[in-house]
């Protein structure tokens, strides 16, 4: 890996977590961020914490110049979803042909827009397993475990980035990881329209069965669509929404494995909220309810839960009661 540039091109929550671990493990990275983080590192430097009591400190330069793609091996994209298409072009304009491209992001279409900007090019989905969040002045904490894990493709990079704290791996049959993935984020507008932290909302039967009314209708939605899901989770995927509406203890005697979340985590869609930005319920609610309506299905909370995201977007964000949800 010495001589190899890994350039994370888009410097938030992700980019500076996975990033931060690659350089604090002494591999060549070069961030592309936004003006306010770049001062925001620039001030405080880049402290990363996770909830197995992991601590690394370095101090990156963020830049804001795309020219910083131009020496890159490895680009990790790291941006929402809305901003793969101009992350794609400053890719192509700055970037070297032979640079491997890997998403990190959320959604199952992202690799696709990457190769549209990026024709010829080695393209790769990646899907992260675990949450990320800001705590200020250049904090980041790891609230839950969980494992990056990429397409496969010419050269062994998930074994070239896999460092001390970061578990990368690689696989065949991703697109099946990526909708598993797409499942488990349709908890993120959840967890945002609960105004609970993660955890707090996982012990909430109430809250536990709005998650499960969602995800029946989701995995209906995909068993009819002929769609195989990989759920990054101990039980299989149509195991869930039992787990979910068991009373709180033996809810927590059976989901051990998911309640290894610690009080910090909320999920992105929560932090996208709480800056004002739009979130990203078209890739992930979005992309079920567009295949329920071409088999002819009602999804009432589904439905109801990206009506309020929506409102939220508008109007900022104010939290619900779960039975206001539920049909
Ligand atoms: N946070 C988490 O725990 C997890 C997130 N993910 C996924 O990872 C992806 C990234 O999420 P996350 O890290 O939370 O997002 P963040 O919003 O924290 O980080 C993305 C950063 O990229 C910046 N950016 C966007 N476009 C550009 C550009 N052209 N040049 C420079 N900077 C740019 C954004 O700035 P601005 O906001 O100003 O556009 C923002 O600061 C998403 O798809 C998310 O769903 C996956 C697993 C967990
Ligand atoms: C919390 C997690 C890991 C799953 O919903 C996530 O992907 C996110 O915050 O976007």
């Amino acid at each position: 890996m010495s001589g190899t540039r890994i350039v994370v091109a888009g410097a938030g929550a992700i980019g500076l977590f996975v990033g931060g671990l690659l350089a604090a493990a002494g591999r060549d990275v070069a961030f592309l961020g936004r003006a306010r983080i770049a001062a925001e590192i620039a001030e405080h430097g880049l402290h990363l914490s996770d909830i197995e009591g992991g601590a690394w400190s370095i101090a990156p330069e963020v830049s804001e110049d795309p020219a910083v793609l131009a020496g890159a091996d490895v680009v990790l994209v790291c941006v929402k979803s809305g901003a793969s298409a101009e992350m794609g072009a400053l890719i192509a304009a700055h970037a070297p042909e032979g640079a491997v491209v890997i998403s990190l992001q959320n959604g199952v279409r992202n690799g696709d827009i990457l190769r549209a900007a990026l024709p010829g090019r080695d393209v790769r989905a990646g899907m992260v397993g675990f949450n990320v969040v800001a705590l200020g002045q250049g904090r980041f904490h790891r609230a839950t475990s969980g494992e990056v894990m990429i397409g496969t493709g010419p050269g062994d990079w998930a074994e070239a980035l896999d460092v001390p704290g970061l578990v990368f791996e690689d696989m065949l049959g991703f697109e099946a990881v990526q909708w598993g993935k797409l499942l488990l984020n349709l908890t993120n507008a959840i967890n945002a329209l609960s105004g609970l932290p993660l955890r707090e909302m996982l012990m909430d039967r109430d809250w536990r069965r709005v998650m499960a009314a969602q995800l029946s209708e989701a995995l209906a939605v995909l068993s009819e669509a002929g769609i195989d899901a990989a759920v990054p989770a101990k039980a299989p995927g149509w195991a869930i929404p039992f787990i979910l509406r068991l009373p709180t203890w033996a809810f927590q005697r059976v989901a051990a494995p998911m309640l290894q979340v610690d009080g910090a985590a909320k999920t992105s869609m929560v932090a996208d909220l709480e800056a004002g930005r739009r979130t990203e319920i078209d890739v992930l609610q979005g992309e079920i309810l567009a295949l329920a309506a071409g088999q002819d299905r009602e999804m009432p909370v589904m439905t109801r839960v990206t009506e309020a995201i929506r409102a939220a977007e508008r109007d900022g964000l104010r939290p619900v009661a779960a039975s206001s949800l539920l049909v």
